[in-house]
């Protein structure tokens, strides 16, 4: 399971949870403008805005996981299984393989107009990568500070939705999503007041009884209205740490431990890492399941005119601030 958000502050920030059983081996990634990028059916585009973000590489090609652009542009692919399907390469459209969607948007793409106009006339095919990297079926969030999407190409076709809430998890389709935060309207940050049974003598007894009834298990359709739930109160100061801290606490509300979630004998899906683009300054910070402390890259310190990939690994290991020795 993953989990993706947006918070907004001073600037603008995006990020998500990415959950599972294993890693693939995973860098933060900058392509800079002229790194070529070989569309296996459009060309190659030689310049194009700088990204960054969490990826796998492979033959020097980074399969980005979630990123951003140097333009505020942000997106990230979350699983989408038995639901996602891609389409056969068709004449007269942009035939783009779903490992190249995520560059395919930030590299053009300077807002969300844009992109709404790109994908217009995009087509997701199902070439996969390599035989050892076959397609994965997923689902998008792409947002600037302004607005975000959600992008499923299924079997009956690409469908764009308006995103108002800014919150992305996985099955089943956004719209039956968004459809059952309608059960929840009821919840609030607030103390309830009795509307039972004005004859009973009902006592709010405990702080935070304005949200019994959020679900608290790890299914995506839970962690949906969870994580919508704490990002629409979510409240902060403005400046880069407070929002960053922030962030990281919103995605913290769907954070899975190892040994909740069950996907095999004795393998347990659990938050491999949390990130949290900083859109508007182009920072990308992340922690680990290994690694609580926040590390970060900026993306401005690096020649962003080179054509070389750059790649940080991730760090790994807790580190424990000992007080008294
Ligand atoms: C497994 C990841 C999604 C995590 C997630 O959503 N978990 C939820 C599980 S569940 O639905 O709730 O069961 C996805 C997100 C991005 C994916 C990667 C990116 O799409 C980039 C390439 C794409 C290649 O086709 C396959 C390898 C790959 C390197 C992908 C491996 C894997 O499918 C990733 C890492």
């Amino acid at each position: 399971m993953c989990t993706a958000a947006i918070y907004k502050t001073k600037d603008f920030y995006f990020g998500r949870t990415l959950d599972y059983e294993f890693s693939y081996g995973d860098q933060i990634v900058i392509t800079p403008r002229n790194y070529a990028f070989n569309f296996r059916h459009v060309g190659d585009m030689k310049n194009h805005y700088a990204i960054i973000g969490m990826a796998h590489v492979a033959e020097d090609y980074p399969l980005y996981y979630d990123a951003m652009n140097e333009k505020g542009v942000a997106m990230a692919g979350l699983n989408f299984v038995g639901n996602a399907v891609y389409a056969a390469i068709k004449p007269d459209v942009e035939n783009i393989a779903q490992f190249e969607f995520i560059p395919w948007i930030l590299s053009q793409c300077s807002s969300l107009v844009e992109v709404r106009e790109l994908l217009e006339r995009i087509n997701i095919v199902n070439t996969p990568f390599s035989e050892q990297l076959p397609l994965a079926q997923l689902h998008w969030i792409i947002s600037d500070e302004n607005e975000s999407i959600t992008v499923e190409s299924m079997s009956d076709g690409l469908h764009i939705y308006d995103n108002p809430v800014g919150v992305l998890t996985n099955n089943p389709p956004f719209p039956q999503q968004m459809f059952q935060l309608n059960n929840y309207m009821y919840l609030s940050p607030k103390q309830p007041r009795n509307t039972f049974c004005e004859n009973l003598a009902l006592d709010a007894y405990s702080r935070g009884m304005g949200g019994l009834g959020l679900p608290g298990d790890l299914s995506s359709s839970s962690r949906f209205v969870r994580v919508a739930f704490t990002k629409v109160n979510a409240i902060s100061g403005e400046s880069e740490e407070e929002s960053v801290s922030q962030f990281f606490h919103i995605l913290g509300s769907v954070d899975q431990q190892r040994g909740c979630c069950e996907v095999a004998d004795g393998k347990y899906e659990i938050t491999l890492y949390t990130s949290c683009c900083n859109v508007t300054k182009g920072i990308y910070y992340y922690n680990t399941y290994e690694n609580h402390q926040i590390s970060a890259v900026d993306m401005h310190v690096e020649n962003l005119d080179s054509d070389k990939m750059i790649c940080y690994p991730v760090i790994q290991g807790e580190r424990i601030n000992y007080q008294n020795k």
